[in-house]
């Protein structure tokens, strides 16, 4: 991947950025807090990623992630700890961390009274990017994404999908090396979704990108290399998705509007479930334990009953409910 921006003493204009650099992390979190006032929004996370990998951090409202991903783009600065982005400190260097990474964040970055071209012109001219070096970058996107016909449009007259693919153009559009996307599909529909992480996959494939991701659609975050799970700033479980599903258990029993005797029956074969409104999900260990006879005589006293595959969601509301569940054993 070329480097557009105008380049530092380490990186000169157009000296290739291939993600990795001599033994750097892409990212380096160490015992990150930040304080406002009394409330501690994250209490000391750690957190390291390699070049080229794609990490999830997931986590329920206000648990930390928006407050992490500030401190990564120099937005926030952390009370205590030591955050470094494509190995320059965020304190010392600021300047250095945001010319090498992309933003895609819940607010969105753009002016809403120019048009789409005047706030992607005004984006390159922030990353020095030469006109010649811009302009079919710019066109590129925009022509990826279906925005050709658009260019002249005020952003404040696009849809909300539009502008949300228009926010992710910006912050591919100096080829970042690492890209912190919060949130970044929030709004989109299915079909839109499923096209900007095509995209963005081969983006990581191609160009080596590194991607720091936060979501609430977590099947999105199935193809991670690695996520991090965190609640009130603190990371609650940690490993890549096929670890975090085994640690879970092989199977999941599903129960919905059971009555409290099949409840009973069901938490004494398998277990104390995980309860999630009118849900409970049981976890089944062992993949070969036979629960057929326990199936069929609880299904006459539930409203619903289905054994399946363990998800992320699955995942994230057990250590949302068990907070020691996914250390590893
Ligand atoms: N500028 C601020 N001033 C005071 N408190 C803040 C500020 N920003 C965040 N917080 C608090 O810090 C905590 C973490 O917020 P943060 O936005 O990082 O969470 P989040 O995990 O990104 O949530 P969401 O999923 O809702 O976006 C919350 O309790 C929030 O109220």
């Amino acid at each position: 991947m070329v480097g557009l921006n105008q380049g530092t003493e380490e990186h000169p204009p157009g000296a290739a950025m291939k993600a990795a650099p001599t033994g750097e992390s892409a990212i380096r979190i160490e015992g990150l807090r930040k304080r406002y006032g009394d409330a501690e929004a994250v209490s000391g996370l750690d957190l390291v990623i390699p070049y080229g990998q794609f990490v999830g951090l997931l986590g329920p409202n206000g648990s930390g992630k928006t407050t992490t991903m500030h401190a990564l783009a120099t937005l926030v600065r952390p009370t205590s700890g030591h955050v470094a982005v494509g190995g320059r400190d965020v304190l010392r260097d600021p300047v250095g961390v945001r010319r090498n990474i992309g933003l895609v964040f819940q607010e969105s970055a753009l002016d809403r009274n120019l048009t789409i071209r005047e706030n992607l012109d005004f984006s390159a001219a922030l990353y020095d990017l030469a006109p010649d070096q811009a302009n079919p970058r710019i066109e590129e996107l925009l022509t990826l994404f279906g925005l050709e016909g658009k260019r002249d449009v005020q952003v404040g007259a696009l849809s909300g999908g539009m502008r949300r693919a228009l926010d992710i153009i910006r912050g591919i559009l100096h080829r970042p090396g690492i890209l912190l996307l919060d949130e970044p599909t929030i709004g989109l529909d299915v079909l839109n979704r499923r096209f900007i992480w095509r995209y963005l996959d081969r983006l990581r494939r191609e160009e080596g990108m590194t991607v720091l991701l936060t979501t609430h659609y977590l099947e999105e975050a199935e193809d991670c290399d690695h996520v991090t799970f965190i609640r009130d700033g603190r990371t609650i479980g940690a490993g890549s998705p096929e670890e975090m599903l085994e640690r879970f258990g092989a199977f999941v029993m599903e129960v919905r509007g059971g009555d409290p005797e099949a409840t009973a029956a069901i938490t004494e074969r398998l277990g104390n479930p995980i309860i999630e409104g009118d849900r409970h999900l049981f976890r089944l260990m062992d993949p070969h334990q036979s629960i057929g006879d326990l199936e069929e005589w609880a299904r006459p006293h539930v409203q619903s009953l289905l054994v399946r595959r363990p998800d992320l969601n699955d995942v994230y509301i057990w250590l949302n409910q068990d907070p020691t569940g996914g250390e590893a054993p």
